[in-house]
Parts: C-alpha cells; sequence; structure tokens
C-alpha cells in the first residue's frame, strides 16, 4: 500500500490549492463555478460535488502534473510480453514512469502548462483507461482508495477555496510561488504551501 492513504489526499490537496494560487485566472473561475452552483450561504457538501465540472478539471489538471506516486508501485510481469518494440521477459520488475508519462509532449499539447481546461468536451477520466492520465495507476493492481481519495480532495479543495481568499504571505507575487517537487516514491512539495485566507462566505464556516 502506498505510504499511508491520507498522506497521498493530504499532498493532491496540497498541490492542487498551490496550483490555483499560482494562477489567479483557475481560482476565480473555481470560485465563480461555486458560487453559482453552491451560493454563497453555505458550505460545499458532498452531494454538490458531482454538479462541479470545474472542479474536476482543476483537481485532474493537478494530479496530471502532480502524481502522488509519480513511478506508481514496482509491478511484476507474469508472462513474457512486448511493450511497443520492448521485449519484457517474465518476472520482470516494472517501473511505470506515471510523471513522465502525464507530462508527455506527444500526448499533451502544452503539456508543462496548468490548464484545466485541456478536458473540457474530453472523455478522459482518471479510472485508467486512459493511459496519457494514470496518477492512480491502472488495471487490476490500480488503487483501490480512489474514489475516497477523490471525494477527500474535491470536498476539501472546493470548501477552501469556496469559504477563504487566499493570499501569500509577506505580499509575494502568486507567479514567485515555488513549485520544487521532493522527488521519491511519493512527490510532495518540497516545502510546505503556506498561504493567509480572508473569509468569504456569508455563513459562519464552522457550522
Ligand atoms: C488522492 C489520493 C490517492 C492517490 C493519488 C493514490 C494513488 C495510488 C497509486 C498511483 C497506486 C499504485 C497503483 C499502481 O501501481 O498501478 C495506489 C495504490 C494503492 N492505494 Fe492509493 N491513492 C490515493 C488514495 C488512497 C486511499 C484513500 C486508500 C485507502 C483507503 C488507498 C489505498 C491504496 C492501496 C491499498 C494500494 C495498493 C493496491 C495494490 O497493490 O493492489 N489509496 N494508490
Amino acid at each position: 500500500m502506498l505510504a499511508g492513504s491520507i498522506d497521498t489526499s493530504a499532498t493532491a490537496i496540497e498541490w492542487t490549492l498551490s496550483e490555483l494560487i499560482k494562477n489567479p485566472r483557475v481560482m476565480k473561475k473555481l470560485q465563480m463555478e461555486l458560487e453559482s452552483v453552491v451560493g454563497m450561504e453555505r458550505k460545499v457538501e458532498e452531494s454538490d460535488l458531482e454538479k462541479l465540472e470545474y472542479l474536476d478539471m482543476v483537481i485532474k489538471e493537478s494530479m496530471r502534473l502532480h502524481p502522488v506516486a509519480p513511478l506508481l508501485i514496482p509491478h511484476e510481469s507474469r508472462e513474457d510480453c512486448m511493450v511497443g518494440e520492448f521485449f519484457i521477459p517474465k518476472r520482470s520488475k516494472v517501473i511505470v514512469n506515471a510523471w513522465a508519462i502525464m507530462r508527455d509532449p506527444s500526448a499533451w499539447d502544452d503539456a508543462e502548462k496548468f490548464w484545466p481546461e485541456r478536458f473540457e468536451g474530453s472523455s478522459i477520466d482518471l479510472k485508467g483507461h486512459d493511459f496519457e492520465l494514470i496518477p492512480f495507476g491502472s488495471g487490476r493492481r490500480s488503487c483501490p482508495g480512489m474514489q475516497l481519495g477523490l471525494t477527500l480532495v474535491r470536498l476539501t479543495v472546493s470548501q477552501v477555496v469556496h469559504c477563504f481568499d487566499w493570499k501569500l504571505p509577506n505580499n509575494m507575487l502568486s507567479s514567485e510561488l515555488d513549485m520544487t517537487e521532493e522527488f521519491g516514491l511519493s512527490m510532495p512539495r518540497a516545502n510546505h504551501l503556506l498561504a493567509i485566507p480572508s473569509q468569504r462566505l456569508h455563513c459562519h464556516t464552522d457550522s
């Protein structure tokens, strides 16, 4: 199992919030979706999530650029097989570089850019059917906690940006936010995100 299933969701949440703070246009657009679907008198609830299409695109795009498990989990081939032009003998340890696949310029236009709109009208989902987007792996040994993980990420991100506006400390510009990754079995931010909230919802946020 991947190091701490809650850590994986927390890391995905921190990356998504970092991308939103770094891209104020996307943050504003997501806040507008939340305003129109949920309103400003109550918090986002789990039952709202299926109506939040832009939120879904934002989280897909964040998981594409910042997979929590950049090399998935090592797999072993059960039989001899060919992958493209490569022969993989039986019982090889196979490591899939999902990070590189999800930034591959032959699969993605402007691959390095955080651009959730690339998923508009696209059928690419997170279930591992589309091999260019595999933050939860693919096939029989893909992540069994995907639904729980996705719900945690969707609900937390949407509540945090619906309830609060965010700015960086010391008048730092959003473009200056450091996005350095710590590359290993899991891929958290090298330095935790530090940001200052100000309340925007009309109701009490502790209700
Ligand atoms: C956003 C959150 C999460 C992400 C991005 C994530 C991602 C992944 C990835 C990439 C793998 C490896 C798949 C492969 O090698 O093909 C994996 C495996 C696994 N995950 Fe998750 N995960 C998340 C949350 C969770 C949660 C919440 C749980 C449990 C409640 C969980 C339980 C597991 C287990 C048990 C495996 C090993 C499956 C196996 O080897 O058959 N994950 N996860």
